[in-house]
C-alpha cells in the first residue's frame, strides 16, 4: 500500500491561488458548484477564506442563482452527506435524530426548509437541502457566525413532483407529502425536539410553500425563536429598497414617503410579506391603518385581488380591496392604469411579465418608476435589467432578486440594485443569537431594515458586508426595547462599544497555509 506524501515544496506555494485557478477553469456553474463542494468538505477553512476574498464572485455560485439549479439537479450530483435530513418516518423519535448532530450544544442557527417551494423553482422535495446548505454559508460569510454553530436541515416529508417520484437517484422518500393534521403533528414535534436538544438555536424558516410558510411561522414565532426569511426577510430586505427607492424618487417629483401606491405582482409568501412590512412601516411613520391599507394592492394569476372573489386563499384576503367593483382587471397593464402606482414589486415567478407596455405604462406615470423583479433565479425575472434600462431610458428605479451585471447607456453606466433577503437575514439572525431574544418580534424586523436603508446608498449595499454588524446593533437594540433580550449584559454598552463587541465576536478563518503544513506532519 502507498503512502500519500505531499510534494516537498507544497508549503511554499499558495495553495489558495492553485485552489481559486481550479474553480475558475470550470466554465459551467453548476461544476463551480460542485468544485466548491467538494474544497469545503476537504478543507473548510480554506473554502470560507476563498469565499470572503472572493464575494461577488462566488455567491452567485453557492447562492441565488446557481444553488437553485444545484437544488433541482441534487440527487444526481450527491457526493457527501452534509447537513440534517429529517424525514417523516423519523416521527416519533425526531429528538433522537436531532441528538446524533455532533456537538449539539454549539448549533446557534438552523436555516429549516422542507423543499416544498425552493426559490421559484416549485417542489424539489429532499433536493431543497443545498437552499439552507446555502443560506448558512450566508451566515458565515456576511455575519461571522461560526461553521460549526450551524446547522442546515432539509424535513424530508416527501414530494408532490412525479418527477422526482419516478427518478430512480431521487435522494429522499418516495411518497406525496402528508396532509396538513399529519404535517403539523410532524412539525409539533420537531420544533419541541430541536428547543430541547439545541437550547440556544435560532431557527430560520426558508422556502416552505405559501400557506405552510404563513401557517408555521404563525404558530411557532411566539413559542420558539423562529422567523421565516421569505416572509419577513424578504420583507424586511425590500422595505429598506423601497425607503431608498422613495428619497431617489421623490427627488425627481417631490412627493413624501407616505404618498406612494404600491402595486405587488405576486400574492405568495414574499408578496405578502414584503406587503405587510411596507403597511407596518407606514403606520410607524403616522399614518391611520386603514389608509396604509388603501395604498397596497395585490394582484395574483386572476389579476386584482378583490374582496368579492371567491374562495380567496386566506393570506390573500388581508389586502384583497373593497373599494373596486368595476369589470375584473386581470391585465397588468390595465391593472397600472386604474391603481397609477409609484412602485411595481414583482414577486410571481413570471419569467418576462414586466413588458414593454407594462414599464412604459409605469414610465408614462412616474419621473423615476420603482419597479423591482423579484423573483428567483434570475431566469424567472419579471424584467431584465438591460429592458428595464431601454424601456425608460436609464430612469427607472430598479432591484431584482437575483443579481444582474451593470448596464451602459448612452454614456452612463447604470448599476443594478438587487433585493434578496441575503443582504439582511445574517445580521437580523446576529443580532437575534448575541441577544439571546425571546423570539423575533416585527418591531426587531423593521428596525433591521431601517438601518440597512441608513447605513449607504443601495451601489454600495451591493457589495458591503460589514453591514451585518450594524443590523445586528439594530436587532439588540430592538430587542432591548421590547424586553426580549436574555443576555442583559449588552444593554450597560454604548452603541459604539456594543458595535465593537460584535465585531470582535465574529468568526474569521485562519490562513491556510497553516492548514495545509499542519497537515504534513
Ligand atoms: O434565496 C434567495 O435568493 C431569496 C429567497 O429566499 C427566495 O427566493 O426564496
Ligand atoms: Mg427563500
Amino acid at each position: 500500500m502507498s503512502v500519500a506524501r505531499f510534494p516537498p515544496y507544497l508549503a511554499n506555494t499558495d495553495h489558495r491561488q492553485r485552489c481559486l485557478a481550479q474553480f475558475r477553469s470550470k466554465s459551467v456553474a453548476l461544476e463551480k458548484y460542485i468544485y466548491l463542494d467538494g474544497l469545503k468538505g476537504r478543507d473548510a477553512n480554506l473554502f470560507y477564506e476563498m469565499l470572503l476574498g472572493n464575494m461577488s464572485e462566488i455567491i452567485p455560485i453557492l447562492y441565488t442563482p446557481t444553488v437553485g439549479e444545484a437544488c433541482v439537479q441534487y440527487s444526481h450530483i450527491w457526493r457527501r452527506p452534509q447537513g440534517l435530513y429529517v424525514s417523516i418516518e423519523d416521527k416519533g423519535r425526531i429528538r433522537d435524530v436531532l441528538a446524533s448532530w455532533p456537538n449539539a450544544d454549539k448549533g446557534r442557527i438552523a436555516v429549516v426548509t422542507d423543499g416544498s417551494r425552493i426559490l421559484g423553482l416549485g417542489d424539489l422535495g429532499a433536493n431543497g437541502l443545498p437552499i439552507s446548505i446555502g443560506k448558512l454559508d450566508l451566515y458565515v460569510a456576511g455575519a461571522g457566525i461560526k461553521p460549526s454553530s450551524t446547522i442546515p436541515i432539509c424535513l424530508d416529508l416527501g414530494t408532490n413532483t412525479q418527477r422526482y417520484l419516478d427518478d430512480p437517484l431521487y435522494i429522499g422518500v418516495r411518497r406525496l407529502r402528508p396532509t396538513v393534521e399529519e404535517m403539523d403533528a410532524f412539525m409539533d414535534e420537531f420544533m419541541q425536539a430541536m428547543s430541547d436538544v439545541f437550547p440556544k438555536l435560532l431557527v430560520q424558516f426558508e422556502d416552505f410553500s405559501t400557506d405552510n410558510a404563513f401557517r408555521y411561522l404563525d404558530r411557532y414565532r411566539y413559542r420558539y425563536r423562529v422567523f421565516n426569511d421569505d416572509i419577513q426577510g424578504t420583507g424586511s430586505v425590500i422595505l429598506s429598497g423601497f425607503i431608498n427607492a422613495a428619497r431617489l424618487s421623490s427627488g425627481a417629483s417631490g412627493r413624501p414617503l407616505s404618498d406612494h401606491r404600491i402595486l405587488f405582482f405576486g400574492a405568495g409568501s414574499a408578496g405578502i410579506g414584503v406587503a405587510k412590512q411596507l403597511l407596518s412601516f407606514f403606520t410607524h411613520l403616522g399614518m391611520p391603518l386603514e389608509e396604509a391599507k388603501s395604498r397596497i394592492y395585490t394582484v395574483d394569476t386572476k389579476g386584482l385581488i378583490t374582496a368579492d372573489r371567491k374562495g380567496l386563499q386566506e393570506h390573500k384576503k388581508f389586502f384583497a380591496r373593497t373599494d373596486y367593483d368595476g369589470p375584473r382587471l386581470t391585465k397588468l397593464v390595465d391593472i397600472i392604469r386604474h391603481v397609477k402606482p409609484t412602485a411595481l414589486l414583482g414577486l410571481s415567478t413570471l419569467k418576462n411579465a414586466f413588458t414593454e407596455d407594462v414599464v412604459t405604462a409605469m414610465s408614462a406615470l412616474n419621473a423615476r418608476p420603482i419597479i423591482f423583479p423579484l423573483s428567483n433565479p434570475v431566469d424567472l425575472s419579471e424584467l431584465e435589467y438591460a429592458d428595464a434600462i431601454a424601456w425608460t431610458h436609464g430612469n427607472v428605479i430598479y432591484a431584482s432578486g437575483s443579481p444582474y451585471d451593470p448596464i451602459t447607456h448612452g454614456d452612463t453606466r447604470h448599476e443594478p440594485g438587487q433585493g434578496n433577503n441575503m443582504y439582511i437575514f445574517p445580521g437580523i439572525g446576529l443580532g437575534a443569537i448575541l441577544s439571546r431574544t425571546r423570539h423575533i418580534s416585527d418591531g426587531m424586523i423593521e428596525q433591521a431594515a431601517v438601518a440597512l436603508a441608513s447605513s449607504l446608498d443601495a451601489e454600495e449595499q451591493a457589495s458591503d458586508w460589514s453591514l451585518s454588524a450594524g443590523i445586528a446593533l439594530a436587532v439588540v437594540r430592538q430587542a432591548q426595547k421590547e424586553g426580549l433580550d436574555a443576555n442583559r449584559h449588552l444593554r450597560m454598552l454604548t452603541d459604539e462599544d456594543l458595535l465593537g463587541l460584535i465585531q470582535d465576536k465574529m468568526w474569521q478563518p485562519r490562513t491556510t497555509r497553516r492548514a495545509v503544513s499542519a497537515a504534513r506532519l
